[in-house]
């Protein structure tokens, strides 16, 4: 099949031909508009909790559209908030990023484009017995974004990432990384999120994620998400 992208012929526009939720009513990313955003009272009353594990030796992939982190049958979870009484579990997380640090990020807010975007993404355990199981419900997936903002001081957990990049320059390539990844570094200190049905925001465009994106982005160094 052909290979989807990001351009003219082969870019958001034209990916509902080969994948046909691409097509659908829940689809992301979506430009999220602050003034018609809800404040959900009962989402305050059940707190987001995630218990993160550290884990070392973790395997990074390149994806041919970034890099992304596997971590399978990891204790990281999460629950509560948006998500009912089930249960997530962490799979894997990636980053997107642009040509420059004036764009990258997926969503927007108020069309404003963030300089990347890193995704936690996570499975619904209660309810499926697999990732790929999951991916095909409503309430399979549940993705946390962070925005990325380009400021003077880098993040030492994202350098343990990149700084593995110049072994896997090309698709399909992987390493181990050796350092000791603890996820919850990378939720910035403010907690405070907004949150909607989607989808898979790449082809296939499963119409399965719950997803949660945090208002207040981490700052990460231009070296650290201009890489190519
Ligand atoms: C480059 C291909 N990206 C996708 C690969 N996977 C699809 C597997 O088909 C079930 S996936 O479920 O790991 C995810 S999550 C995700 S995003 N940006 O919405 O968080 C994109 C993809
Ligand atoms: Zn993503």
């Amino acid at each position: 099949a052909a290979e989807w992208g990001y351009s003219p012929t082969n870019g958001p526009d034209v990916w509902a031909r080969l994948f046909p939720q691409a097509g659908g009513a829940r689809q992301s990313p979506v430009d999220i508009c602050t003034s018609i955003a809800s404040s959900d009272s009962n989402l305050e009353m059940k707190k987001l909790t995630f218990a993160y594990e550290s884990q070392s030796d973790l395997r990074i992939l390149n994806t041919g559209h970034g890099w992304k982190v596997e971590a399978p049958q990891s204790g990281s979870r999460l629950e509560g908030g948006p998500l009912g009484e089930d249960i997530y579990q962490l799979e894997q997380f990636h980053c997107h990023w642009g040509e420059t640090s004036a764009e990258g990020s997926e969503h927007t807010v108020d069309g404003r484009a963030y300089a990347g975007e890193l995704h936690l993404v996570h499975w619904n355990t209660t309810k499926y017995q697999s990732f790929a199981e999951a991916a095909q419900h409503p309430d399979g997936l549940a993705v946390l974004g962070v925005f990325f903002d380009v400021g003077n001081e880098s993040n030492d957990e994202i350098e343990k990432i990149v700084s593995t990049l110049s072994e896997i320059k090309f698709k399909g390539q992987f390493t181990d990384i050796p350092d000791v990844i603890d996820p919850t570094t990378f939720l910035p200190s403010g907690l405070g999120y907004w949150t909607y049905l989607g989808s898979l925001t790449t082809p296939p465009c499963n119409e399965c994620v719950i997803w949660i994106v945090y208002k207040e982005p981490i700052t990460v160094t231009e070296e650290q998400v201009t890489y190519h």
